[in-house]
């Protein structure tokens, strides 16, 4: 009795003494942001308890928030994420500003990590920061090229070949109710396995609700947004010398050996055997030994490098007026921390993208059907064959929320100055929503993204891959891994909504953009 009593105690103490901590955070950052000016908007402690509660996701969080700000009228306001003080950023040629013509300053991300166990963590392109990172990026953008990727398209061919047998097999010559979130998952693994480990994922062979190995250390080493995140989080943030002593890493253990163990094993059969294969893997091993085709100044490779067309400081880092790409040197162990990242960066943004166009294009059945004509035209006109060329037209929204850390720089037309290490966020979410933009923003329509639409809007309103030289470095690859999917699902079966579909569907609490309860459609074999 005495134990619980106690125990009963300590967790009212825990509750309150975090509440004090969250009162004491959104006070101190409010007055941060009052002292220079700057309307500040957040921490908003009910949503924050029903987040962490599971009642709120964080698509409703950062929808109210972009609202809020955008009621201010101001093109930036402040807010407090509990642990940092935060620029909110909301104006789109200021955000312009700050990637293309301030880029250089806005360059590094807040830091998840501190444990100098987590060495893979430390490794990966998303944790580098400054001339490290520019280093590892400039060799890394030639091997995302649109000529890269085309020579990888027969990967994406053959798991989606194998992704459509799955589903006919699961839902029979008749058709019938099948979670499409289950094919995708195993089909974005099924890429990433060949692409970036040059190992076969197994994910198809297993029996319904069976996970492969490589499937099941995939998912483990995902970033889910949960409780005890959160808190491990705000640790490294506020009390880095704690987190460390306490052994807090970003990435799990097991996973990390796992993967470690795969792809270095299978460096050294391809180095002792001389074995060379048209995937990631090749062409990380060829930029580590400085062998990867002269295509690291051609126009592209800048583009993938800097994330602009446009003249950026970034870009004349790129053509070699700074920093030479070739002065920095890649270890196996780069190769194993970046491929892992691509498997994180690459999994859940790619396998959410293809739920909610499944998901729309069932609800939609007139994108579909020219969707299907596309398709088949296509087909028709490469004897049958799924090519690089062929250009299906289904385009969807994303979250991606995305923020970078400055050193002190001022915001042009006003007195705000932006102190060395404060965050900014840039909404994407709100701004893909917002009526300015997007007529009916929630309509599902693929019209929008023509090239004569494109060009009516302002370029930065569209920021799933994010912008600048800190883009998505994996974005090309990402489109086109999509693009075969669709095409062949979209050839293979009529998608319509069925019993269990919800409409409008609930999402999941997490950081991704998933559904809570999977995507359950009708799909019916078209022949
Ligand atoms: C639909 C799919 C995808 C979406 C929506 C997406 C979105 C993003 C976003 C928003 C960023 C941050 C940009 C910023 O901070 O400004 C990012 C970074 C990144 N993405 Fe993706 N991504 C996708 C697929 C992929 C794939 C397939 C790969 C790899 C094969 C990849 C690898 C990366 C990497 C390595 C970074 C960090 C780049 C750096 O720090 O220099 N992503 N992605």
């Amino acid at each position: 009795m005495a134990v619980l009593a106690i125990f009963g105690l300590l967790v009212v103490l825990g509750v309150a003494g975090f509440f004090y901590f969250l009162i004491h955070q959104r006070k101190k950052h409010g007055q941060y942001f009052r002292q220079r000016n700057v309307t500040f908007i957040g921490a908003n402690f009910a949503d924050t308890f029903k987040f962490l509660m599971g009642k709120r996701t964080l698509m409703e969080i950062e929808t109210k928030l972009y609202q809020q700000a955008k009621e201010t009228g101001q093109p930036y306001v402040g807010f407090s994420d509990i642990a940092n003080p935060f620029y909110f950023v909301t104006d789109l040629e200021l955000m312009k500003n700050i990637y293309v013509k301030d880029s250089d300053h806005f360059v590094n991300r807040r830091t998840l990590t501190t444990s100098q166990s987590d060495i893979l963590f430390k490794k990966m392109l998303i944790s580098l920061e400054g001339e490290q990172w520019k280093g590892i990026r400039s060799k890394l953008s030639p091997t995302f090229s649109t000529g890269k990727i085309k020579r990888m398209f027969d990967i994406f061919e053959k798991s989606s070949q194998r992704m459509c047998d799955y589903v006919r097999k699961r839902v029979g010559a008749e058709g019938g109710d099948f979670d499409i979130c289950e094919a995708y998952s195993k089909y974005a693994m099924d890429v990433i396995a060949t692409c970036c480990f040059g190992v076969d994922s197994k994910s198809f062979d297993c029996e319904p609700g069976v996970l492969s190995e490589f499937e099941q250390m995939g998912n483990k080493i995902q970033f889910r947004v949960t409780v005890s995140l959160i808190f491990k989080f705000i640790l490294v943030q506020l009390a880095p010398k704690l987190a460390d002593f306490l052994g807090f890493k970003a990435v799990n253990t097991e996973p990390q050996d796992y993967f470690m163990k795969v792809i270095k094993g299978v460096m050294k059969h391809r180095r002792e055997t001389g074995e060379r294969h048209n995937d990631f893997l090749q062409l990380m091993m060829d930029a580590k030994e400085g062998l990867l085709k002269n295509e690291e100044n051609s126009k592209e490779t800048i583009e993938v490098m800097t994330g602009s067309k446009e003249d950026t400081p970034a870009n004349s880092f790129a053509s070699g007026e700074e920093s030479s790409p070739s002065k920095f040197t890649m270890d196996d162990d780069d190769i194993v921390a970046n491929a892992v990242l691509f498997l994180i960066g690459g999994f859940d943004t790619t396998q959410s993208l293809l739920i909610f166009a499944a998901y729309m294009l069932a609800l939609e059945q007139d994108v579909q059907e020219r969707l299907l004509k596309e398709v088949n035209a296509s087909l028709d006109a490469n004897g049958g064959k799924l090519t690089y060329d062929g250009k299906p037209c289904a385009t969807i929204h994303l979250l991606c929320g995305t923020n970078g850390c400055a050193p002190k720089i001022k915001i042009p037309g006003t007195d705000t100055v932006i102190e060395k290490g404060i965050l900014v966020g840039l909404p994407v979410l709100g701004i893909h929503r917002d009526e300015r933009y997007y007529e009916n923003p929630e309509k599902f329509d693929p019209e929008r993204f023509t090239p004569e639409k494109k060009a009516e809007r302002h370029a930065y309103a569209f920021g799933t891959f994010g912008f600048g030289p800190r883009n998505c470095i994996g974005m090309r690859f990402a489109k086109v891994e999509v693009m075969a999917a669709i095409s062949l699902l979209v050839h293979s079966f009529k998608l319509e909504p069925g019993q269990y579909t919800e409409i409008p569907v609930k999402m999941g609490n997490n950081s991704t953009l998933k559904p809570a309860n999977g995507m359950w459609l009708k799909i019916t074999p078209r022949s």
